[in-house]
């Protein structure tokens, strides 16, 4: 069965193409810049060059008409038809209370969908266009959306409420409902495989550190606490969001710069994290370039960045009452050495040594970066939220064909 995987922001697309038979890729690549004046479409057949192309894309429905061109194209693409695509599988970021697991789309679950915009407004109505987008260009092939949300609904309710009126869960769901639950379920996942150990005796930290980054306490495959929150703003240090602040903050701000409460959200998703104390930018990669020049806020940054990971690893160690291991994964977590040794160092208090030359070793691979005495293990290990995409809606959908 051939499955398409869409990843769909605001104003971009991600896709990648896949064989079941094999989980292999057949195809994968992004639109980026849709509605702007020029967009760039990147086009990638497996074992073959990518190939980009710039021009004006205004809407995600052209977008996906785009990449299926692609994919059928005479000398570039992989499919002789499109009607060899027989699903395609979303990722969707909030999925509520509503889904602890992957469903088929119908009307219900884009409405649900829709509901969630406030809590999601990054990420929902980009996902919704997508759901649309495909349903415009292949109205008969049913469509599976993934939540972020859904790893996380095992979370016990001493994590998951805050200590504020029982009304505003009660009325308005007002809860954690934690994000990037694909990565820290397929990580974990990958971790107790890589170890040799049973998954549901594991105490491990997943750091997902991307753009957007979060951590988890993966207690026996579960889900027991994470960073993220009602929304994907709370926790650690991210490229442009904030994480935890003093919620005084926000009124108090409003008031002294006379900010909407647009404003301030835009201040604290778009203006903040790395981007706001360097300076500079909220790509970890020209943060540690300009800490090489000696640039103080691009230090600054990198170590409040580092500190409050840290301290978010300590804590999940004291809410599990010890760690198995701790994996690093996503965009960051893959690829800074500085990040994981500068976190790694000051983590000996647990029994952790870190492996510096391991760390240092520069590869795509899955890798243990600990010493083989050190009490607790550490992995840097990619994450394939794509994979776990092409895999449940295979499953649903392989499902509903055998009851058909
Ligand atoms: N070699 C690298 N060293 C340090 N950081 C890197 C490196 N490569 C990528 N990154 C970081 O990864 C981030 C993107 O992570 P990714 O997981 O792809 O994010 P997202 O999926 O949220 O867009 C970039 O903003 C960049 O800071
Ligand atoms: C939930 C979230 O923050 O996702 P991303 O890292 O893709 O922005
Ligand atoms: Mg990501």
């Amino acid at each position: 069965m051939k499955i398409l995987v869409i990843n769909a922001g605001s104003s971009s697309l991600k896709f990648q193409l896949y064989e079941m038979e094999n989980e292999s890729v057949l195809a994968k690549g992004k639109v980026e810049r849709i509605g702007m004046d020029s967009a760039i479409l990147s086009y990638e057949p497996t074992g073959k060059n990518e190939i980009r192309q710039v021009e004006e894309i205004l809407e995600h429905t052209t977008a996906i008409r785009k990449v299926l061109d692609w994919l059928v194209h005479k000398e570039e693409g992989v499919l002789g038809s499109i009607k060899e695509i027989q699903a395609v599988g979303h990722r969707v970021v909030h999925g509520g209370e509503s889904f602890s697991s992957s469903v088929v789309v119908d009307e219900d679950v884009k409405q649900e969908i829709k509901r969630l915009f406030d809590l999601a407004p990054l990420h929902n109505p980009a996902h919704l266009l997508g759901i649309h987008a495909v349903e415009a260009n292949m109205p008969d092939v049913p469509q599976v959306v993934v939540f972020d949300t859904a790893f996380h609904q095992t979370m016990p309710s001493q994590s998951y409420l805050y200590p504020v009126p029982m009304v505003l869960y009660k009325k308005h769901k007002v809860r954690r409902y934690g994000f990037h639950g694909t990565s820290h379920a397929y990580v974990s996942d990958r971790a107790a495989k890589l170890m040799q150990r049973p998954l549901d005796e594991l105490k491990l930290v997943t750091c997902h550190i991307g753009n957007g980054a979060s951590c988890t306490a993966v207690l026996n495959g579960k889900s027991y606490d994470t960073s993220m929150g009602m929304t994907p703003l709370e926790g650690l240090m991210m490229g442009t969001r904030s994480g935890d602040i003093d919620p005084a903050i926000v009124p108090y701000t409003m008031g002294k710069e006379e900010l909407t409460i647009g404003e301030v959200n835009s201040m604290l998703n778009k203006h903040s994290g790395l981007m706001a104390i360097s300076g500079i930018s909220s790509d970890m990669r020209e943060i540690v370039q300009a800490m090489g020049t000696g640039d103080r806020s691009a230090t600054l940054a990198f170590e409040m960045y580092e500190y409050r990971l840290r301290k978010y690893i300590g804590a999940y160690a004291a809410a599990m009452n010890g760690i198995d291991a701790i994996v690093f994964t996503a965009g960051v977590g893959e690829n800074s050495a500085d990040l994981r040794a500068a976190v790694c160092r000051k983590l000996t208090f647990l029994g952790l040594e870190l492996d510096e030359e391991a760390n240092e070793r520069r590869s795509g691979e899955e890798r243990r970066i600990s010493t083989d005495s050190s009490k607790v293990q550490v992995w840097v290990i990619p994450t394939n939220e794509e994979l776990v995409i092409a895999r449940d809606t295979h499953q649903l959908i392989s499902d509903r064909i055998d009851v058909v």
